[in-house]
Formats: C-alpha cells, sequence, structure tokens
C-alpha cells in the first residue's frame, strides 16, 4: 500500500505520527512532505513497511535521511568555486547541457529563465519552473528553476545549484540545504563562493557523497580606477554603473544620455527577463542594480551627488 501525505503544519504531523503508531498501521512506501508554513517540500521521508511501525516525525536531526532516493546514490559533487565571472557556471551548465537529464536551480528567475533560453536553444528541450510560472516544453528531460522549485522525488543524470554560497542566507538558505541534501542526481555541480567551501564539506560528510573542488580564477582581470571617475562627461561607451533603486537608476539614465550623450540601458530586479536581456545587449552605457556585473563592461568609480 502507498500512501501520500502532505502535512501543512507541524501539530499535524506530530498527530499523525501518534495516530500511526498507537494503530502500529505498517505502510509500504508512505511518502511524508512536512511543510512549516513556507515553501512546499521542506523535506521528504519515505518509510518502509519495517520502519513505519515507529516514526519520529518530530525528530530533525538528521536531514540528510529525509532524502532517500538521493541517499541511494553515492553523488559525484563538483564543487566550482572562484571569483564572478571566472566561468564556474559555464562550466557546470557544459555538463548539464551533454548529460541526458538534468535539473538547474538558481537563486534568481532571470537565472533559470537565462538557463532554459540556452538549453532550449542548443536543442536541449528544458522546462522553465519559477514561483511565478511554469513552461513546459515538448519532450524536456531537463528542467531550469528557482531553488525553491528543486525537484527531490526524481532521478537526473546531472544536477546545478548556482550561488550555492547563499546556503548561508537567513531568510532562503534552506531552500539552497534542501536541494543540496536531496536532489537525486549522479553529478551534482555547486556554484558558488569559495568561502562555503567548509560549509559544504561539514554537511556532505554525512551524505557519502564523493567530492571535488574545481577551483577557478578570472580569465580578465577587474582593475579598478586609480581615481573616481570625477565627472559624467568622462563615461565611455561599455561602462556599467551601479546604483541602488529604481528611482536613482532613471535619474542617472536622464543625466547620461543628455550630459554625457551616449545612449543607455538600464537593468534593475523588477523587469521581466525578456526585457532585461533585451537592455543587456544594447550594451552602450548600462546602469544595473544587482551586484552580477558582466565582463565586458567596465566597472568606475562614481562619486554623485
Ligand atoms: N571558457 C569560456 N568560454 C566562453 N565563454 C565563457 C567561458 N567561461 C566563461 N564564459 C562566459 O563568461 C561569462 C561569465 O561566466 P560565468 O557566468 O560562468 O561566471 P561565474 O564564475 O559563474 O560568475 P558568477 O560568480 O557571477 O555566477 C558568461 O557569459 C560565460 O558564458
Amino acid at each position: 500500500m502507498a500512501a501520500s501525505l502532505l502535512c501543512r503544519r507541524k501539530i499535524a504531523a506530530f498527530t499523525i505520527s501518534r495516530v500511526l503508531n498507537a494503530y502500529n498501521v505498517k505502510l509500504d512506501g508512505l511518502h511524508v512532505e512536512l511543510d512549516y508554513g513556507g515553501s512546499a517540500g521542506v523535506c521528504n521521508r519515505n518509510y518502509s513497511s519495517r520502519s513505519a511501525a515507529k516514526i519520529d516525525f518530530t525528530d530533525l536531526t538528521s536531514p540528510h535521511t529525509w532524502y532517500p532516493k538521493a541517499r541511494r546514490k553515492i553523488r559525484k559533487v563538483f564543487l566550482h568555486v572562484g571569483p564572478t565571472n571566472s566561468g564556474k557556471t559555464y562550466h557546470a551548465l557544459k555538463s548539464l547541457q551533454s548529460n541526458p537529464s538534468g535539473i538547474y536551480c538558481g537563486p534568481l528567475r532571470l537565472l533559470a529563465w537565462e538557463v532554459a533560453n540556452r538549453l532550449n536553444k542548443a536543442n536541449v528541450p528544458c522546462d522553465l519552473i519559477t514561483g511565478q510560472e511554469v513552461e513546459t516544453v515538448d519532450g524536456a528531460k531537463h528542467k531550469a528553476v528557482t531553488v525553491e522549485m528543486a525537484d527531490v522525488n526524481s532521478d537526473y543524470s546531472c544536477a546545478v545549484i548556482d550561488e550555492i554560497q547563499m546556503l548561508g542566507c537567513k531568510t532562503r538558505g534552506f531552500s539552497f540545504t534542501r536541494a543540496l541534501l536531496g536532489i537525486s542526481a549522479d553529478e551534482l555541480h555547486l556554484c558558488g563562493d569559495p568561502a562555503a567551501v567548509p560549509l559544504i564539506e561539514e554537511i556532505l560528510k554525512v551524505t557519502g557523497d564523493d567530492v571535488k573542488i574545481e577551483t577557478y580564477e578570472r580569465l580578465l582581470p577587474l582593475v579598478p580606477l586609480k581615481k573616481p571617475l570625477g565627472s559624467f562627461d568622462n563615461i565611455q561607451t561599455g561602462d556599467c554603473i551601479v546604483t541602488f533603486s529604481r528611482k536613482q537608476i532613471y535619474k542617472l539614465k536622464k543625466k547620461i544620455e543628455t550630459g554625457a550623450n551616449h545612449l543607455c540601458s538600464v537593468v534593475y530586479g523588477s523587469l521581466p527577463p525578456e526585457t532585461r536581456t533585451r537592455q543587456g545587449c544594447r550594451q552602450q552605457c548600462s546602469m544595473m542594480q544587482p551586484v552580477n556585473l558582466m565582463s565586458l563592461w567596465r566597472v568606475m568609480q562614481l562619486g554623485w551627488d
């Protein structure tokens, strides 16, 4: 007999546990997903008839055991670490693309959208699944998702978790941990900051996975200017200006287009991915809010009032 239960509250899980234990219920393949009020799928547990007799749903001390599908494999974990724009994701995506099935998990809808787009363009059908949309493609065996939507119930030959250092994020870290422990893939590629290596190694000690660290260096150096830019007159084609509010972005765009006589694209978080890509492609002079700078743009030190 197989059953699937989704418990919305801890108390519900606890009650079910007591009822099952009291009646000594034996269920083969019982699948329980606990949800503590946030996104669905905080953890999964599968129980065989032998273990179902005594289940303590409130024991959260061994999270790696919540994902039996992933634990059945010795995953080959590649930890791609290095500075930004050093090609970590590029190499991980190459593996994703060349594997018969796979999943990409990123922190942003834009990143998931870009990966889905890239794979579909390369004739690798890829679904896009984010909190806002589900776009399925006929015959897709690949998925690009935001990390909260990571699928821990299927088998993949390859998986990529981007910006893995977000494990340490107070609000979203649990989704990265869930993906790290729970994705069942033969190859798991983790891309991120070297500072996260000790924590990831510690977490993966209990899973028995085979971990390999690949270190990257930037192909092009990032060189700060020796003195402040000083004036908008000194802006050159291809420069990127970072500021921290949408209002400021549009104020600067106007200033640059009138004063410095450049065509200026804008990029910020709430622009739809398609628009962001179109704006980015203009590559004349751009202002962006996110910290991710594309290597072809020169980073400037700007003083503004
Ligand atoms: N070997 C390569 N050949 C061609 N393009 C590359 C190569 N390595 C990186 N790139 C390109 O450089 C850009 C930055 O690479 P990538 O996104 O992989 O960097 P990253 O280290 O993952 O950066 P971040 O830490 O910001 O995520 C991308 O547009 C990528 O396609």
